[in-house]
C-alpha cells in the first residue's frame, strides 16, 4: 500500500475527524465473579445488571478478567506480525478467493469504500458449512476450508489455542447476555453448540500517508452475534455513541477485549439491544493490529425475535431470516464494489416498525 488510492478515500462526512474524542468511554466489567466459584450470588447479578446497562446505552463494553491467558493472545499478536511482516508474493499463497473467503486479504471494502487494512481470516469449527450462494432457491451447503501459510509456522498453533480459550469466553458471554435479558442462562447455547459459523481474523493496518482521508475499516456493524475483539496498545477503533451519534476513541487497556453485540442479537432481543456502529482510524506513523473473534451461529440458523421477548405490546419487529444467506450475501459485496446495496438487518425490518434511523443509513448505502 504506497501512496493513496482515492478508492480508499472516504465522503467528507465519513472521514475521521481531526481530534479525537476519548470521552469517559465504554463502560469496564470485571469478570472475577465468573472465575471465582465460590462467590457469592449477589455478584453475578450485579454483574448481569452491568452488562444489561452497557449494552442498552453503548452496544459495546470490555471485558478484564475474562479468564483467557495473556501468553496465548500474544503468541497470536506476534505470529500476526510475522506473518504479514512478509512479501506480498508471500501472503498471496494463501490468498482468499470468490469460491473460499478464508485466508489473506487486502482489498476488503465496507460500503464500496476500500479498507485501509490486509486480514487473515479461519474458521474455528472444522468443517465450516456455509450455503454455497446467496440465492435463496439454492440449498448447496459448501465447505470453507482454513488455508494456513507455512510462514511463519506457528501460526496456525498460536491460533488453534487462542480459539479454544477465547470460545471459553464467548459461552460465559453468551450466558450473561441471556440472563441479562431475562432469560435462562443457556438459552442462546443451543444455536453454537453444534455447526457455528464463528471466525477470527487477523488485521493489521500499516501506517497511512492520509489518516484524515481513509479509515482502516469504514462505519460498520457487525452481521454476527458477538465480537470478541483485541488490539494492541495503537487504538483506533471508535464507536458511536448512541446518545449523540459522536464517535467515540475506545482507549487501549492492556490484555482487555472488546465485547459488542452484532445484528443477531439486535434481532433475538427485538431491538433491545442494539448493535452499534464503529470504524477504525488509521496514522501516519505506527502499524496497528487487532483480532476480532465474530460469534456466529450454525448457518442453518433461522434469525428472528426470541418467542419469550415478544408479546401483543411488543410484537416482533422483524421479520425471520437465515443466517447463512445473510452471511453470504454480506461476504459478497464486501469482496468487490458492487452496485447493489449492502445487506443490512433492516431489511428484514417490519415496515410498520422501520425508525427514521434506519431509512437514513438505507439512502446512505445507495449513494
Ligand atoms: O480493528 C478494530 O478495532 C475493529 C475491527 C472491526 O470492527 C471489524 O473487523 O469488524
Ligand atoms: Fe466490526
Amino acid at each position: 500500500m504506497g501512496e493513496v488510492d482515492p478508492t480508499f478515500i472516504q465522503e467528507l462526512q465519513h472521514r475521521p475527524k481531526p481530534a479525537v474524542i476519548e470521552a469517559q468511554g465504554i463502560p469496564q466489567i470485571d469478570l472475577s465473579p465468573l472465575l471465582n466459584s465460590s462467590s457469592a450470588t449477589g455478584n453475578l447479578e450485579d454483574l448481569v445488571a452491568e452488562v444489561r446497562d452497557a449494552c442498552k446505552n453503548w452496544g459495546f463494553f470490555q471485558v478484564i478478567n475474562h479468564g483467557v491467558p495473556i501468553e496465548s493472545r500474544e503468541k497470536v499478536m506476534s505470529a500476526a506480525k510475522r506473518f504479514f511482516d512478509q512479501a506480498i508474493e508471500e501472503k498471496r499463497k494463501v490468498r482468499r478467493d470468490e469460491a473460499n473467503p478464508l485466508g489473506y486479504y487486502d482489498t476488503e471494502h465496507t460500503k464500496n469504500i476500500r479498507d485501509w487494512k490486509e486480514v487473515f481470516d479461519f474458521t474455528v469449527e472444522v468443517p465450516t458449512m456455509i450455503p454455497a450462494s446467496h440465492d435463496p432457491d439454492d440449498e448447496q451447503i459448501t465447505e470453507y476450508p482454513n488455508q494456513w501459510p507455512h510462514h511463519p509456522p506457528e501460526l496456525r498453533e498460536a491460533c488453534e489455542e487462542y480459539v479454544k480459550d477465547v470460545q471459553k469466553l464467548s459461552f460465559k458471554l453468551l450466558e450473561l447476555i441471556s440472563l441479562s435479558l431475562n432469560l435462562p442462562a443457556n438459552r442462546l447455547e443451543p444455536f453454537f453448540s453444534k455447526d457455528q459459523t464463528t471466525f477470527v481474523r487477523l488485521n493489521h493496518y500499516p501506517p497511512c500517508l492520509a489518516p484524515d482521508l481513509a479509515l482502516g475499516v469504514g462505519r460498520h456493524k457487525d452481521a454476527g452475534a458477538l465480537t470478541i475483539l483485541a488490539q494492541d496498545d495503537v487504538g483506533g477503533l471508535e464507536v458511536k455513541r448512541k446518545t449523540d451519534g459522536e464517535w467515540i476513541f475506545v482507549n487501549p487497556t492492556s490484555n482487555a477485549f472488546i465485547i459488542n453485540v452484532g445484528d443477531i442479537i439486535q434481532v433475538w432481543s427485538n431491538d433491545t439491544y442494539e448493535s452499534v456502529e464503529h470504524r477504525v482510524r488509521v496514522n501516519s506513523t505506527r502499524e496497528r493490529f487487532s483480532i476480532p473473534f465474530f460469534v456466529n451461529p450454525a448457518h442453518y440458523t433461522i434469525v428472528e425475535p426470541l418467542a419469550e421477548l415478544i408479546d401483543e405490546q411488543n410484537p416482533a419487529k422483524y421479520k425471520a431470516y437465515n443466517w447463512g444467506k445473510f452471511f453470504v450475501t454480506r461476504k459478497l459485496s464486501n469482496f468487490k464494489k458492487l452496485d447493489v446495496e449492502n445487506i443490512q438487518i433492516y431489511h428484514f425490518k417490519k415496515p410498520s416498525e422501520l425508525k427514521i434511523d434506519d431509512v437514513v443509513s438505507r439512502i446512505e448505502n445507495l449513494v
